[in-house]
């Protein structure tokens, strides 16, 4: 039930910020009930809570952990019919999609559900003392420890899988973290029933209060507060590049800095490859408009520049002839369908900017999908050209031979994806592009586009700045938990005193590597 109630302390009540209503995008009306805003008196009570509540938890055992975050799954199961219908006009987006999402929502928190049980992502290590040797060596042990509490800040463009109960609320909640979640204005009902699904689980399983806590606020006066408590050791963020890097900016200027894992711009690019262009650069052409208009392009994954060796004639025909029949679809929020109308102008007035082809005209919040072409001179010309415009509108790049494409490549910021699109023939190229986008982009991919990101085992989502604030971690995936952990070694410490995963009978019996053998999981 949304009532508009901040989720603290285990507790919901109404905030005595700004009060601010939530709005649907199709009908271009508000919708009911109000949400009272915190206050800054709320910031340090959630704050306070989750500082407390964190010994407690990083103390539950990995199966009570394990069990937490399934028991979040089947709460939000539950509440699905309620879930979908809320988000479903607070977003715009289509059913389909977002029970899609809703099955890869619950799907992440069951993943990580089995990466705490099976306790490897601890990175247990053993070296045990050679009092013989000389000079001795002392009983050394590590383990990975959760950070402590984590501020994350709901993404508008996923209101369920990176939002209240979304990936890295997941996954800091995996570590052992408490979470405070900043929903997102854009869908602030479902964020608050996905909350309060979570909220039921911690109670559920007897957890602290603290664990979890859910904050409303139209202006960004809590977010900057949440991200300079002292008691705040990290944030997950998902959004625009100048939110990131104000959250970081206040970071790093604390007393005592913490890591925010921001993702925020990129443009995706997709090489297509002289073999691919000339074997299916028609069928590539109408592929590639499915990916650039899908979800109105609203995905940090889209395809938004292209390049390609020579005219591309075939793939501009198949692209041509699929976007002219592509439907407008409605964008999340005012704000982003000004900002991608801005953007999509910008493109249109440039002098040396033409464009392809264009979907239906819409109406309202409506998003028109553009395909726009220049050439390498021109993006030399005005690098300003790469910059994400985040929607449905894509660049074709024209390049004169492979070294004018690999000239591009450097130039261009770090990326969360790069695709190829390669014949057989086009192998020998491609491997000379090869450590190019590795330097570049966190998931390389060939003979498709990056929309729709797996969660498993061996995804990263990511990349070099700019696409994420810190290139070395995913926040997708069963990776992403390692975000929220730090390594800490025990020197000679008594068997009584060390974690569990450390002592000698294992309890829990968790993958270990003693004295430098890996050793398996032992249930
Ligand atoms: N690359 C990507 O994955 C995505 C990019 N975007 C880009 O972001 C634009 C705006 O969309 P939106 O999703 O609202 O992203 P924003 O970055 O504007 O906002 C995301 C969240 O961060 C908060 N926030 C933003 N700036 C600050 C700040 N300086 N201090 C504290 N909190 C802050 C917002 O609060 P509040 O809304 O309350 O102000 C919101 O909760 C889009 O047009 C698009 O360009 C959006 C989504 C995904
Ligand atoms: O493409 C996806 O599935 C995820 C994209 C994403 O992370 C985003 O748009 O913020």
């Amino acid at each position: 039930m949304v009532k508009g109630e901040l989720l603290i302390g285990g507790e919901a009540r109404y905030g005595a910020g700004e009060a601010f209503k939530a709005f649907d995008p199709t009908l271009g009306t508000e919708i009911a009930p109000d949400f009272a805003g915190a206050n800054l008196d709320d910031v340090r009570i959630a704050c306070g809570l989750a500082a407390a509540a964190f010994d407690e938890y990083r103390a539950t055992s990995l199966e009570d952990r394990a069990a937490f975050l399934e028991a979040i799954a089947e709460n939000l199961e539950r509440d699905a019919d309620e879930l979908l219908a809320r988000a479903g006009v607070e977003t715009g987006l289509p059913p389909a999609r977002l029970k899609g999402e809703l099955g890869r929502t619950t799907g992440q928190l069951r993943l990580f559900a089995r990466v705490v049980r099976e306790g490897a992502y601890l990175d247990v290590r053993i070296d045990h003392a050679l009092p013989e040797r000389t000079p001795p060596r002392s009983d050394i042990r590590l383990i990975h420890q959760p950070l402590g509490p984590v501020v994350v800040f709901g993404a508008s463009n996923f209101p369920l899988a990176f939002s209240a109960a979304g990936g890295d609320t997941a996954s800091a909640l995996a570590a052992g973290c408490p979470v405070i979640v900043k929903a997102h204005p854009a869908h602030p009902g479902t964020s608050e029933i996905a909350g309060r699904a979570v909220m039921r689980a911690v109670a559920e399983r007897g957890l602290p209060a603290g664990v979890f806590a859910l904050l409303f606020d139209k202006g960004i006066e809590i977010g900057a507060a949440l991200t300079a408590d002292p008691r705040v050791a990290a944030v997950g963020f998902t959004g625009s590049r100048r939110g990131g890097e104000a959250l970081m900016a206040i970071a790093a200027k604390r007393p005592r800095p913490i890591p925010v894992y921001a993702e925020m711009s990129s443009v995706n690019p997709v090489l297509l490859l002289p073999g691919a262009l000339a074997e299916r650069g028609e069928a590539i052409g109408k592929a590639f408009a499915g990916a650039l208009s899908l979800g109105s392009g609203q995905f940090c994954t889209n395809p938004g520049l292209i390049l390609a060796i020579g005219e591309a004639d075939d793939f501009v025909a198949g692209a041509r002839a699929a976007i002219s029949e592509i439907a407008p679809t409605t964008m999340l929020t005012p704000g982003i369908h000004a900002a991608y109308r801005a953007g999509v102008s910008a493109l249109n007035d440039h002098a040396r900017v033409s464009c392809v082809v264009q979907g239906a005209e819409g109406e309202g919040l409506q998003g028109q999908v553009h395909l726009f072409t220049a050439t390498s001179a021109d993006l030399r010309a005005d690098p300003r050209l790469v910059e994400e415009v985040f929607g449905a509108s894509g660049l074709l790049v024209r390049c004169q031979d492979a070294d004018d494409m690999a000239a591009l490549l450097e130039d261009l910021e770090g990326q969360l994806t790069a695709s190829v699109h390669a014949a057989p023939s086009d192998y020998p190229l491609a491997r000379t592009l090869m450590p190019r986008l590795e330097k570049l982009a966190g998931r390389i991919l060939f003979n498709g586009f990056g929309t729709g990101v797996e969660v498993c085992d061996a995804m990263v989502h990511g990349g070099p700045y700019p696409a994420t604030g810190d290139g070395r971690s995913t926040s997708v995936g069963a990776l992403a938990i390692a975000r929220f952990l730090r390594p800490v070694s025990y020197q000679d410490v008594p068997a009584e005193l060390l974690p569990t995963a450390l002592r000698e009978d294992n309890p829990e019996g968790v993958a270990r590597r003693i004295d430098g053998v890996q050793t398996a999981v032992i249930r």
